[in-house]
């Protein structure tokens, strides 16, 4: 049987595990895409190459990341921020692939968000050993849009906390095809991503790759 790439897996190929108010996980929900969506991912990156970003306060991220879309999220000393502009290239960052916004958009419904139209998508690679300390996604300016956020290739532990940085977390393994969107009264609730450990992923080698849709205004 082929299976039609724009089709979404139902339960129960897909888990679903409640972790907050507004935020699930959706195990294994872009499953049956990954391999097309990674090589969608390659096409950006033809594009608008990885590279390690700056923080404002002069750290270089351990994280390498690209965008695609009508923007895309960007850190250096002035701060963050989104731009139209890949600073790298000067261009127009890539567009955001048909089959990923739909993915996309069919993932925030099944967290419970409709009208989701997101026009960014950071797309984040993690090396063995980089890590995204607890932060909360607060550059956008429309709150009432969840975060979707689709993680391939090697595990790694995602830690969802509350709306205080001392909030305690919950630690949740994260693997290839998982959906996690959070919204609602968990918008700006903490999170982040412990090292990721040694390890060797068929599809993606020795690295994680993750894609955050967000819908900034
Ligand atoms: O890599 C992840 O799973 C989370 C990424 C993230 O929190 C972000 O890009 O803001
Ligand atoms: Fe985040």
């Amino acid at each position: 049987m082929t299976f039609d790439l724009f089709e979404h897996l139902e339960p129960p190929d897909v888990v679903r595990e409640e972790l907050a108010p507004g935020a699930v996980i959706l195990r294994h929900f872009v499953l049956p895409q990954a391999k097309v969506i990674l090589a969608q991912v390659a096409t950006v990156v033809g594009c608008s190459p990885f590279r390690h970003m700056t923080t404002p306060g002069g750290y270089g991220m351990s994280v390498a990341m690209t965008n695609c879309g009508d923007y895309g999220w960007v850190t250096d000393r002035q701060g963050y921020r989104y731009s139209e502009a890949d600073p790298l290239t000067g261009k127009a960052w890539p567009p955001i692939a048909p089959l990923l916004y739909q993915l996309a958009v069919e993932a925030a419904e099944q967290g419970g968000f409709s009208d989701f139209q997101p026009n960014v998508c950071l797309i984040n690679r993690y090396a063995i050993g980089a890590k995204m300390s607890l932060h909360q996604d607060k550059d956008e300016k429309n709150f009432n849009y969840p975060i979707v956020s689709m993680s391939f290739g090697l595990p790694a532990v995602f830690q969802f906390g509350g709306l205080s940085r001392s909030d305690s977390v919950q630690k949740c393994s994260l693997t290839q095809g998982d959906v996690v969107v959070w919204g609602g009264v968990s918008r700006l609730a903490y999170h982040g991503i412990l090292p990721v450990k040694a390890g060797h992923h068929p599809d993606t080698g020795d690295c994680r790759i993750n894609l955050t849709f967000r819908q900034i205004g």
